[in-house]
């Protein structure tokens, strides 16, 4: 009898459901047309799929991904050439996309309509696979808590404390050394890939403003070292780019998860499928997150001891680490290593990216060079040993050095592509009608993307030399919404102050010791490439010149 009735009704049924469905999908559809009209939108010019639901696009961006291509020349670029500054798409299963690289824009989705974009699921589904829940990739009271309770470790009392860092560049600079000097010329350093550097640089450096423990990457790297000092073994290590567990080296292990946070992000609301393709992501998560326990021990330790929490540059006090600080109030120990995580890997990858450029622009553009080395010896001396008078303030006056690192971040923000998510139904200011310049409704759930690496190469917004390296475009310049490498609004970049410090203070302390920074590749065109930060994809290998004293 079931059986008799469950076949016969299982027709119906499924196409009442169906019915239902269609309705409320064209009520849907009539009431956002009735809130369009409402604000006055016109929608933006839309790139069609070639296949139904996007499939050609998100096929094209995951094949880019995983080749390690320069998806933001190859296709975020010519996109906007074509559509302008603000362009709808389709994803997977018809999701609603969008695209804008419009300063307006900017404005509305980080700052003015806040609460109408949220960072949204998104986040947690890919950047949360390898750093969990955190301050960046949650919404609502726990992204609130987080930030009141983070934002203290970023005054300007903390980062002015800059002893740790010239620690960390001494050991940077016993890496150059290790390298060797050139046989013909003995001032000329041999070939070194500075990136490399950078990337230990400031996993030492985040080591130790985290977790109060500088885990000495840099030393540990250099072949045959076994210097006295490295006291943590297992962390560094993990950290020493050597360590071979599970096949992988540190820098292996970031790069790995970083592809699979790009490769789910490709796949959007599909992320899960992921998990069917194999992958190296879960095992470099594994690698870092054994890390991250180490380093999380091994502070625990140290607080138990009462030992290594730095000093306050303001009062002359002890105190507490961003660990202990996160520990004393989350009782949850997955919670505090995702947090820590989460804070290492934004602070090593983004200011080593600005390093890399950086370097890679001066080593093109001697002029420039000699113009920022200039400046600093006038500020700073060229006495590489008294560096006491290279404060954060004082940084901060060197005028050409902020120019220099404005334009690098300007040529090539690490954080290239900033999502969002639309909370309700609201509208963008501009980038609809024919002239573009309407008006444009937002649906519930759209992608938002911003892309400021667009956005910052704009002719209309930096001039005609938009593509070129020039530092002195910021003599007199003021920021807007026009120029977002750190984003803006209440979400913008926590480490902004702190990143631009370690990052000026290491160009400061290399431009001492080097007058010349000479590159091996042709840098007409430098190959970039974009998982989660954007980095140049071959390195920034260079020949140095010691200065001479
Ligand atoms: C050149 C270096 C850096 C760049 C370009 C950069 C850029 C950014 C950007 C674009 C965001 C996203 C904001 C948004 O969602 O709209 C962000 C978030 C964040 N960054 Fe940075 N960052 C840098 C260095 C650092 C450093 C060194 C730290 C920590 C020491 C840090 C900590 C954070 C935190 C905690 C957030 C999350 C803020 C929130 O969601 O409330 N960043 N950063």
């Amino acid at each position: 009898m079931m059986t008799f009735l469950d076949s016969t009704l299982i027709p119906p049924l499924l196409i009442l459901i169906a019915t239902l469905l269609w309705v409320r999908k064209l009520y849907r559809d009539h009431q956002f047309q009735q809130f369009a009209l409402q604000h006055d939108c016109s929608p933006p010019p839309h790139a069609a799929s070639r296949l139904p639901w996007g499939l050609d696009r998100t096929w094209q961006m995951v094949r880019l991904t995983n080749a390690d291509a320069d998806v933001m020349e190859t296709v975020f670029q010519p996109g906007f050439a074509r559509f302008g500054w603000t362009f709808s798409s389709t994803g997977l299963l018809g999701e609603r996309h969008l695209f804008t690289a419009d300063p307006a824009n900017a404005r509305a989705m980080f700052s003015t309509q806040f609460d109408d974009f949220l960072a949204g699921a998104d986040r947690i589904d890919n950047v949360g696979f390898v750093v969990g829940r955190c301050i960046f990739t949650v919404d609502g009271p726990f992204w609130e808590r987080s930030r009141a309770l983070f934002r203290p470790h970023f005054a300007r009392a903390e980062i002015n404390d800059l002893e740790a860092t010239e620690r960390a560049v001494r050991d940077l600079f016993l890496a150059v050394d290790a390298a060797g000097d050139d046989d013909e010329d003995a001032r000329w350093t041999q070939v070194i890939d500075l990136q490399k550097l950078f990337l230990r640089f400031t996993l030492d450096t985040g080591t130790e403003f985290f977790f109060g423990a500088n885990v000495k990457s840099q030393l540990a790297a250099i072949p045959g070292n076994k210097n006295a000092e490295i006291a943590l073994d297992e962390t560094t290590r993990l950290a020493a780019d050597s360590a071979g567990d599970d096949g992988l080296t540190f820098t292996e292990a970031y790069s790995l998860a970083f592809k699979e946070i790009a490769r789910r992000a490709r796949l959007s609301n599909l992320s899960w499928l992921a998990d069917f393709f194999p992958s190296d992501g879960p095992r470099a998560v594994r690698y870092l997150e054994r890390f991250i326990d180490r380093l999380v021990e091994d502070a625990q330790l140290q607080n138990k001891l009462n030992f290594n929490n730095s000093t306050s540059a303001e009062t002359g006090e002890k105190k507490p680490s961003f660990l202990q600080a996160l520990a004393q109030t989350t009782p949850d120990p997955i919670e505090v290593r995702d947090q820590a995580h989460f804070m290492l890997a934004a602070s090593r990858d983004t200011t080593a990216s600005l390093l890399s450029w950086l370097f890679l622009l001066l080593a093109k553009h001697p002029e420039q060079l000699t113009r920022l080395r200039a400046a600093i010896t006038a500020d700073f001396g060229t006495d590489t040993d008294t560096v006491t008078n290279i404060t954060a303030q004082a940084l901060k006056k060197c005028t050409y050095l902020q120019w220099a690192m404005a334009e690098a971040l300007r040529l090539h923000p690490p954080a290239a592509l900033n999502g969002r998510i639309a909370a309700r139904d609201t509208t963008l200011p501009t980038g609809g009608g024919p002239d573009s310049t309407r008006p444009v409704a937002i649906r519930k759930g759209t992608k938002v993307t911003l892309v400021p690496y667009a956005m910052h190469r704009r002719r209309d917004l930096f001039g005609d030399d938009a593509a070129e390296f020039r530092p002195e475009r910021w003599e007199g310049r003021k920021v807007d919404w026009g120029y977002v490498p750190f984003s803006g609004g209440p979400r913008a970049c926590l480490g902004k102050e702190y990143a631009l410090a370690e990052a000026g203070y290491l160009t400061v302390r290399l431009l001492q010791r080097y007058d010349r920074v000479e590159p091996v590749d042709d840098l007409t065109s430098i190959p970039q490439k974009v998982t989660v930060t954007l980095q140049p994809s071959k390195g920034v290998n260079v020949r140095l010149r010691r200065a001479a004293v």
